[in-house]
């Protein structure tokens, strides 16, 4: 997978040379490459914005600079695979479900806005070359896209195959968000490691039990009681048939 990122604070972006998605692009798993916005500039000051039409505060990213970074790293006939992806607190819910989508494209282009946010004739002139996501990653704002970007390229990266090794695997995503597995779509329960006392407090006795029907039914039972507890909007999506009778006697 190709992910370009267009930013005016290239900076921002260090994080993606470090540990797990760094390594999947000195694997060559991923194709990451970082642009300065104002490249694309071609006046003096390199400007990026102006005031709002229609006054009001703030400023507002002009439309030319994006449209012709994105005309760069998508020329005209290369969109096949190719989706914009537009951080904003505007935007739909970014979830594990988006995330596992946006796994399936060939090329994400990330347009990380700052100040107002962009002029929305980019996001429409872009919509008619290819498919434009605009991603909430949660109901606050921020000063810019670019840890939103941080956040998606980390989650979307962990799901290409090579990048997480077998032990981590995001098919058993320990946090139940993962929509594969037996505990898709619930949150994940309480997890123990040794030593089986610490600080006078005991691992649970069934997970020393060996019984591995039993330790899978009871992380089951904590996983919905969990769930059940912090997201009961989690439940109610739950598909009735991922319920089995012992999960409707809880
Ligand atoms: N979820 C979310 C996105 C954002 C921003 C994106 C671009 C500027 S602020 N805030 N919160």
């Amino acid at each position: 997978m190709r992910i370009d990122v267009v930013t005016i604070f290239p900076e921002y972006l260090a994080p993606l040379d470090v540990s797990l998605i760094g390594k999947a692009a000195t694997a060559g798993i991923l194709d990451i490459h970082v642009h300065e916005l104002r490249t694309w500039t071609h006046d003096r000051h390199n400007t990026v914005d102006d005031s709002p039409c229609g006054g009001g505060p703030g400023m507002v990213m002009k439309p030319e600079p994006w449209w012709e970074a994105l005309t760069a790293l998508v020329p005209p006939g290369s969109e096949d695979g190719a989706r914009l992806i537009v951080p904003t607190p505007s935007g739909r819910p970014f979830t594990q479900r988006v995330a596992e989508d946006l796994a399936t494209a060939s090329h994400l282009v990330f347009a990380p806005a700052r100040y107002e946010g962009i002029d929305r004739r980019f996001i429409e002139a872009a919509a008619e070359r290819m498919p434009v996501e605009e991603l909430s990653i949660g109901d606050y704002v921020l000063a810019g896209g670019e840890v939103a970007v941080l956040v998606m390229v980390e989650a979307v990266g962990r799901l290409l195959p090579g990048v997480l090794g077998n032990a981590e695997s995001a098919k058993d995503d320990s946090f139940g968000h993962s929509s594969q597995g037996g505990m898709a779509g619930l949150l994940e329960g309480p997890v123990y490691t040794k030593p089986a006392n610490w600080d006078g407090r005991e691992v649970p006795p069934v997970l020393l039990s060996g019984n591995h029907a039993v330790i899978a039914r009871w992380r089951r039972d904590e996983a919905l009681r969990r769930t059940a507890q912090t997201r009961p909007d989690l439940i109610e999506a739950l598909d009735p048939a991922a319920l089995d009778k012992k999960d409707r006697a809880q």
